[in-house]
């Protein structure tokens, strides 16, 4: 379980990123977080894995503080939580493969991953990890020869040979298509319900979200204003968390969906 206990931050320059926000996700949950440019999605994401340190308040990962854990503790903390975002991060230069080992760099120690000698349990984590999203065959080219789509997956062929219980997706899709954005969303959807993985993911498309999610999260100003089920996100809901109706480019579209 992943817990908030009246989290706020204020970055150096005043501004509210997040403001008492208390929340609990369950293992298991496919949380989407919506709100305008602003209001705190990626502060929220970000603040989770202790990317960014909270100003107040204390955030708990399956009952251990990560607000207040030492180097040691957050390190693994961190091993269970895996990172997607818009850019991929991926070592472009690597082949596939050796970026989605790294995955597996918090269970090995820094000679050996450094001399790129990883067990073999792992090289076999890995590929059936590249199997599972449909790249098998990409295991040995090299990242930047890959396009958008295939990058995405493989940065969740990372996050699944990391053996990650909880996946934090910062706007996953934002430089993807509406085909490609389907595909990494049914890879996510698919992790979830087969291997019980938590996700929380930062989505601009509210339909999306909708499709998706067990749970929708609004955030306002760094607040949230909104916490309920798909069903419950009507589109009056989603007018009150914007505080505008819903612009064309919010929308993936019913055709894709
Ligand atoms: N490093 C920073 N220093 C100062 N202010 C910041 C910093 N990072 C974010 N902010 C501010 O905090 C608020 C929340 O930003 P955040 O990036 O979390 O929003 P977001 O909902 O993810 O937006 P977007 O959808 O545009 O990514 C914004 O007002 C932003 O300008």
């Amino acid at each position: 379980m992943i817990e908030l206990n009246d989290v706020s931050k204020v970055y150096s320059n005043g501004v509210k990123g997040l403001e008492d926000v208390n929340l609990k996700i369950n293992k298991g949950e496919f949380v989407s977080i919506v709100g305008l440019s602003g209001a705190g999605k990626s502060t929220l994401l970000r603040s989770i894995n202790r990317l960014i340190d909270i100003s107040s308040g204390d955030i708990k990962i399956n009952e251990k503080s990560i607000t207040s854990a030492s180097e040691k503790q957050l390190r693994l903390i961190r091993r269970d939580i895996g990172m997607i975002f818009q850019s991929f991060n991926l070592v472009k230069r690597s082949s596939v493969l050796r970026n989605v080992l790294s995955g597996r760099v918090a269970y090995n120690n820094t000679l050996r991953t450094l001399l790129n000698l990883f067990p073999q349990k792992d090289v076999d984590l890995a590929l059936k990890a590249l199997e599972r999203v449909n790249i098998l065959d990409k295991a040995y080219t090299r990242s930047s020869e890959l396009s958008g789509g295939q990058q995405q997956r493989v940065s969740i062929a990372r996050t699944l040979a990391q053996e990650a219980k909880i996946i934090l997706a910062d706007e996953p899709t934002a430089s993807l298509d509406p085909v490609t954005t389907k595909q990494v969303m049914d890879d996510l959807k698919k992790i979830n319900t087969e291997d019980d993985v938590t996700v929380i993911i930062n989505l601009h498309f509210v339909d999306l979200a909708k499709e998706y999610s067990t749970r929708i999260i609004g955030l306002q100003a760094g607040k949230v204003v909104f916490d309920g089920t798909p069903e419950e996100a009507t589109p009056e809901v989603f007018e009150e968390i914007y505080g505008r109706s819903l612009k064309e480019d919010e929308l993936l579209g019913e055709e894709n969906l």
